[in-house]
């Protein structure tokens, strides 16, 4: 992925949020993370990274949904991006990063994924170090499991951490409206109330257990474009802990249900809800009704392309 014509000027790169359209979350490994299939869809609300060269790596933020919250230090995703791959790289050199960021934060969706992501493919053009996809790929599993799919885009299968992809065929547009929340949750609380959950119950997931595996409906419901079949089919095995830590989430997606949706499911570890639609006319009749009870409501498409660069 090398720019060679941009050694001295700046690279801006766009990356896409993604919803899963099927997450299963099998048992909980020694390294802290669990076993899953997942299903992603990149979809068009986008994360664009223009990266300026610099003696060291900073970043700042701009955009819709730009907030003084935001880390800005070591331990933001874009700047630890940059930094292990001038590490890796042996690159002598930093960049500033200037994100603008559309993707809610800590919404679900992936958004400092498709930072990191972004700033990888940003940074190996502006420096001319000229990773390929697969070190890339390797790279971003570092750096976070939803990172490599916000590089790869479009619709891929997620196994493993949900790092380890492969592309999955899938026709025409998906239509959806996004039901976002003010307030973010922790993904690794979601993750911890799903295992309180299963805990209580005695559910029954040893090393032994099959490893999970993304149900053929979804599949067959992606390689034929079919939004009914997809509503029917999506399934998030974290939507039942995102439901209990806000209880008020069940009350968005009957609101969609009830108000044309095929299907609203509690995107990744929530909060945001994902209705899926049949066509652009029903995404703005929900959109609108949304946004009348008092919701913040965004229409997008999918799939999307990963991060690719915009200008250089
Ligand atoms: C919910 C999803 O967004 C669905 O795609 C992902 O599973 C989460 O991906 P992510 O935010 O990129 O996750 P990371 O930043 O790598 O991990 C944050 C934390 O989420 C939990 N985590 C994440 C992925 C996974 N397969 N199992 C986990 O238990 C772990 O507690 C981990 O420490
Ligand atoms: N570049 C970044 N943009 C947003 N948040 C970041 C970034 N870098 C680090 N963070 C921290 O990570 C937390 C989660 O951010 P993010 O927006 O990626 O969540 P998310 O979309 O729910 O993640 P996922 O869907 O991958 O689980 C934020 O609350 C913030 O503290």
């Amino acid at each position: 992925m090398t720019f060679e014509g941009a050694a001295h000027g700046s690279v801006t790169v766009r990356a896409p949020g993604k919803i899963n359209v099927a997450l299963l979350v099998g048992r909980l490994m020694d390294d802290g993370y669990h076993d899953v299939a997942t299903a992603y869809q990149a979809v068009s609300l986008f994360e664009d990274v223009r990266a300026t060269p610099a003696d060291d790596v900073s970043v700042s933020f701009a955009g819709p949904i730009a907030t003084e919250d935001l880390p800005t230090g070591n331990d933001n995703l874009a700047v630890r991006a940059a930094r292990l791959l001038a590490r890796e790289t042996g690159h002598d050199g930093g960049a500033h990063l200037h994100i603008t960021k559309r993707v809610p934060v800590a919404g679900g969706m992936g958004g400092g994924s498709a930072d990191a992501a972004a700033t990888l493919v940003a940074c190996d053009a502006l420096w001319g170090t000229d990773c390929g996809r697969d070190d890339l790929l390797a790279l971003g599993a570092r750096l976070g499991a939803d990172v490599p799919f916000a590089l790869l885009g479009g619709t891929a299968i997620g196994t493993g951490r949900g790092d380890q992809l492969s592309p999955a065929l899938s026709t025409g547009q998906f239509h959806w409206v996004l039901a976002v929340s003010d307030t973010g949750m922790s993904t690794p609380s979601t993750y911890r109330a799903l295992d309180a959950h299963r805990e209580r119950h005695s559910a029954d997931i040893s090393p032994a257990s099959p490893a999970p595996t993304v149900p053929d409906d979804v599949m067959h419901a992606l390689r034929s474009g079919d939004a009914v079949a997809l509503g029917e089919a999506l399934t998030n095995d974290l939507q039942a802990a995102a439901l209990q830590l806000r209880p008020e989430l069940g009350d968005t997606l009957e609101l969609g249900e009830a108000n044309g949706a095929l299907a609203g499911i509690v995107s990744g570890s929530g909060p945001t809800i994902a209705f899926l639609v049949s066509d652009v006319e029903s995404a703005i009749d929900l959109q609108v009704t949304l946004s009348a009870a008092g919701h913040r409501a965004l229409r997008v498409t999918g799939p999307v392309p990963g991060a690719r660069i915009l200008e250089a």
